[in-house]
């Protein structure tokens, strides 16, 4: 198949596909067609900049804990299907000749376009015909850039919820903040999704967080400042911000999460959950996020 910008389509344990993208300064990204997941995004320098736990089971059904798995149709336990929905556990495919994006989110040559229709199975337990396609763009500043266009190709209308559920590699959560989220409104996961409005001026880590924060400006920056290094999240048509961390108990219960590796991880993902989308037939929504490191001093 002829994509830009690949330079090597390898298979895991499984016989899964998997597609490295590189740019001309050598940053890359790994994508996997099990969960039209991205697994590892480096920088120039080879430097991981998304956490995969040591733990992680690749083996399907099991979703991957790391990298960044799509939470679509549903997002949490918020509705009738499996935790944040099929299609992380879903196998999609190398989308050769996807409808032509908008001018600005073609992200330069090196990426990928995923497709994921639903299979007999998922219509029996969510019965709405759509296709999901995903790009997938290491930009020429080595960014990471993820565009997915969601259209609605049955006879009735559907609503869904997306989260992309961004693993961040972070020196040490204790010395992590998050900058973008102040004064907000959030719902509480801890506190039966009760809504509170934040209060600090920026948010730090000191306790397990499993917030969605609501209706966000289009930009959140995450300040790492053992490893001196700032990730910027900037997203468009997903208004609310999922921020998660285990903490020790909750890692130490979990099979696929290493006792400690709660230190290592933030996730901070671009979602649109508290107001589900709505498409009509024939009708398609997209959610743009783009990642990228600012070193700083
Ligand atoms: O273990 P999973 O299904 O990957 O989910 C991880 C976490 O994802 C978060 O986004 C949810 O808010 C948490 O409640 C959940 O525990």
């Amino acid at each position: 198949m002829d994509y830009s910008g690949v330079v090597e389509v390898t298979r895991d344990r499984n016989g899964i596909e998997e597609i490295l993208l590189r740019n001309p300064r050598g940053a890359s990204t790994r994508v996997s067609l099990y969960g039209g997941q991205v697994l590892s995004w480096r920088t120039d320098q080879g430097e991981e900049l998304l956490f995969t736990s040591s733990k992680a089971i690749f083996k399907p059904p099991n979703p991957v804990r790391g990298g960044i798995p799509i939470c679509f149709p549903q997002f949490g336990n918020r509705g009738a299907l499996e935790q944040h929905g099929f299609a992380r556990k879903k196998l999609w495919v190398v989308d050769g000749n996807p409808p032509p994006l908008h001018p600005n989110d073609s992200y330069g040559k090196s990426f990928v376009d995923l497709l994921l229709k639903p299979s007999e199975d998922d219509l029996k337990m969510w019965p709405h015909s759509f296709e999901f396609r995903l790009r997938v763009a290491i930009t020429a500043e080595g960014n990471l850039a993820m565009v997915s266009r969601i259209r609605n190709i049955n006879c009735k209308p559907f609503s869904f919820s997306i989260a992309y559920h961004t693993y961040l590699s972070i020196s040490d959560i204790n010395e992590v903040r998050v900058e973008g989220l102040e004064t907000l409104d959030y719902l509480d996961n801890l506190l039966r999704r009760e809504r509170f409005t934040e209060q600090g001026d920026t948010l730090t880590f000191e306790s397990e967080v499993d917030r969605v924060y609501l209706s966000s400006s289009d930009v959140i920056s995450v300040f790492d400042h053992q490893s001196k290094r700032t990730f910027q999240i900037r997203k468009k048509g997903l208004p609310d911000v999922v921020v998660w961390n285990p903490w020790e108990k909750k890692a130490k219960a979990m099979a696929d999460l290493g006792d400690e590796e709660y230190k290592q991880m933030l996730c901070v993902d671009g979602a649109a959950i508290e107001k589900p989308i709505t498409l009509k037939p024939g009708e398609e929504w997209t959610g743009r996020l783009e990642l990228s490191l600012i070193p700083s001093s």
